[in-house]
């Protein structure tokens, strides 16, 4: 898979720009601040809905400007096919795929497969425990694009949860009457528990698979300093992880929480508190590996869904935003090695010398609010 033309409007700083590019290594070259890591970040939101650098949409829309366009041809398999998104902040996304319009923009997930490690990833490593059930997720719909639905369903009855518990604690606590009604919450119990478990059996397969490839890709990133293990910590007893299991399981730890959740006023029970503990050796990761080595274990997360999505079958296109100035030579030229066959393989950086050798592929420059190729 890879992408033949990238086309913005109004997307962060361009105000309009086309780039062709072709399959195999480009690097995207250009001084600080002039929009090489925008690039990557739209095609990231073609691929995930979503970016990797902020939690809303209305950064992404250039300054000024009501909404922002991204357009893109993805090939695969031989086959071209356009997706066209148009983001406009507080409302639902438009989509087209092939220029027909899709019922909702979740349909073009899938459209195009991505990897796209960058430096905010060593939140994976440090961050708070949403980053590493994003990572997940995102992995998951790409494996599977159906898990788009199943995340959306048990995000909204999480939602109405929430509200419902939330409407009640301060219901009490200004000493209404009104409001505090709880007799529905039995129902939305068994709506979260059903789609949880769903969820939640997506998560454990996913872990299950993907533990050997970031023990890998670790070991050849760090090169057999230190074993990297990931494991899934759950709120809930998993058993085998089959769905009826867990259904089971998240009814169960429901009923038994209910009282703490009524007092506190919000859902504390479910895969949205769960969490990817990520080892060293026998340490976690978090809290106990140094800046390099969190490093590389971020990229290790970000090389080993790319190694179990080629597993998969699926020929995703890899993206390094901003990788080589971090990295010493020795595993500058391991890490060339390990992504030099990737179908499409973009990089960016601000100086071309950081980039080994063996990846100089087509070169593009980027300047403020153009692109072109230079080599
Ligand atoms: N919504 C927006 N409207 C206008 N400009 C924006 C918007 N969002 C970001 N920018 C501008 O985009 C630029 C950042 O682009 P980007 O992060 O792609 O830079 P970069 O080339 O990757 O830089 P670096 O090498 O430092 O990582 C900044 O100048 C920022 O002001």
């Amino acid at each position: 898979m890879y992408v033949q033309r990238l086309e913005l409007v109004d997307f962060r700083s361009y105000e309009a720009v086309a780039v062709d590019l072709s399959a195999g290594t480009s690097v995207l070259v250009g001084p600080n601040g002039v929009g090489k890591t925008n690039l990557l970040e739209a095609l990231g939101y073609v691929a995930t809905l979503d970016s990797h650098r902020v939690a809303t949409d209305a950064p992404l829309v250039r300054a000024g400007a009501a909404a922002a366009v991204i357009r893109c041809l993805v090939v695969h398999d031989g086959r071209e096919l356009l997706v066209e998104l148009e983001i406009v902040p507080g409302k639902a996304n438009r989509a087209r795929l092939g220029r027909s319009p899709v019922r909702r923009a979740r349909d073009v997930l899938g459209a195009l497969r991505m990897v796209l490690f960058a430096p905010e990833d060593l939140e994976l490593v440090r961050g708070d425990p949403a980053f590493r059930r994003g990572y997940l997720d995102d992995l998951l719909v790409a494996r599977q694009p159906r898990y788009a639905g199943v995340r959306a369903d048990y995000d909204r009855v999480v939602k109405q949860r929430n509200a419902l518990l939330r409407t009640a604690y301060l219901s009490r606590k200004t000493g209404g009457t009104r409001g505090g009604d709880l007799s529905t919450l039995d129902v939305w119990d068994t709506h979260l528990a059903r789609h949880g478990a769903e969820l939640l059996a997506g998560r454990l397969d996913l872990v299950n698979a993907l533990g050997p490839f970031v023990a890998k890709a670790y070991d050849a990133v760090a090169a057999g300093r230190g074993a990297a293990g990931i494991a899934y910590r759950s709120g809930v007893e998993v058993g085998a992880g089959d769905r009826a299991t867990l259904e089971q399981a998240l009814l169960e730890a429901l009923a038994a929480g209910r009282s703490s959740e009524v007092d506190r006023g919000v859902t504390l029970t479910g895969p949205h508190r769960d969490d990817l503990t990520l080892t060293l050796g026998t340490l976690p990761a978090k809290g106990y590996a140094s800046h390099g080595e969190s490093w590389s274990y971020a990229l290790a997360l970000r090389l080993a869904a790319y190694d179990l999505l080629r597993a998969d079958g699926i020929e995703p296109v890899l993206a390094l935003d901003d990788v080589f100035a971090e990295l010493d030579a020795g595993r500058r030229e391991r890490l060339a090695e390990l992504v030099g066959g990737a179908s499409q393989l973009l990089v960016t950086c601000a100086v071309p010398d950081d980039v080994p050798a063996a990846l100089r592929g087509a070169r593009y420059e980027v300047s403020e609010g153009t692109i072109r190729r230079a080599d």
